[in-house]
């Protein structure tokens, strides 16, 4: 098990990339960073105040963070940078109206803090933990979550999401009232991946785009078979944003075992990848 970096949280293992469009790349960018591409622009600025309310400037400090940070580390391509408002911090933070008051979150597949931190930013009543595998972004999101002055409500953990449900080196199993993840997997993955982390009665909220519902009709019968309710499709931030976000709902009715994992420490002995 790594413990190489920490903010209150714990860090282990290695992970895998999912299918799906995302700003997250996993190789290094070779171009300068601009952090004026990250000026939030006078179109969003009505949805960015009504989103973010009075921590408006702690979403700026973490936009212009991707946008040089971020692209110099390759964890987004520079030509994200000017789009990181509408289809990045909006989008998520748009999803905070899902969330009910004081919730912990567990947001799995994080990568550079996509919706976990966004939501943080927005939400400060949320308890988050960003749950992502790759060194690499572990490391961003710690020290994001330094700078940004996070730490009393948002810590990382490193690790799989199977290994956060099993618990690993002396901690135990992860569990939140909301689970949330972007662009990580096609929805029965994700389901087994991120029901186990539900607490009884908590809900999977997935972010998708216009493939939800036809997702939804392919995937229900494996989501049954891990526990979780009807998925439901929800539209967020309407009549802020546009096009409004959309998610994927999936309560944890039952509880399933899920299956075993082998974890980060028993890996090690064998030869862990990293
Ligand atoms: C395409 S990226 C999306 C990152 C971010 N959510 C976004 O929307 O920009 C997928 C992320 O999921 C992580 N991931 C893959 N498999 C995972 C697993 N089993 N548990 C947790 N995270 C995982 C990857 O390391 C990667 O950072």
């Amino acid at each position: 098990m790594n413990r190489d970096d920490s903010t209150a949280g714990a860090v282990s293992g290695p992970g895998g990339m999912p299918p799906g469009p995302s700003p997250v790349r996993a190789e290094r960018s070779g171009d300068a960073p601009d952090p004026t591409a990250a000026a939030l622009p006078p179109e969003l600025a009505g949805a960015a105040r009504t989103l973010f309310g009075d921590r408006l400037d702690l979403a700026a400090a973490y936009a212009e963070l991707l946008a040089t940070d971020g692209v110099v580390r390759g964890l987004i391509g520079p030509r994200e940078a000017p789009r990181i408002w509408d289809r990045h911090l909006l989008n998520c933070a748009a999803v905070a109206e899902r969330i009910p008051e004081g919730a912990s979150v567990l947001d799995v597949g994080s990568g550079a803090g996509l919706p976990g931190l966004v939501l943080a930013i927005a939400r400060p009543d949320l308890a988050m933990t960003l749950v992502e595998p790759l060194a690499r972004r572990t490391s961003f999101l710690v020290e994001a979550v330094q700078g940004l002055g996070l730490t009393k409500t948002v810590r990382v953990f490193r690790g799989r999401a199977e290994e956060a449900a099993a618990g690993s080196a002396g901690m135990g199993p992860l569990t939140a009232g909301i689970v949330t993840a972007r662009a990580v997997a096609p929805l029965d993955r994700l389901s087994a991946w991120c029901l186990p982390l539900a607490a009884p009665g908590g809900r999977v909220v997935a972010m998708k785009g216009a493939s939800a519902a036809d997702e939804i009709a392919e995937h229900a019968e494996a989501v049954a078979r891990l526990g979780g309710g009807e998925p439901t499709v929800h539209r967020c931030g309407v009549g802020v944003i546009e096009p409004p976000a959309t998610v994927v709902e999936i309560v944890r009715e039952r509880v399933v075992a899920a299956p075993r994992v082998q974890t980060a420490s028993k890996r090690s002995r064998g030869g862990r990848r990293r």
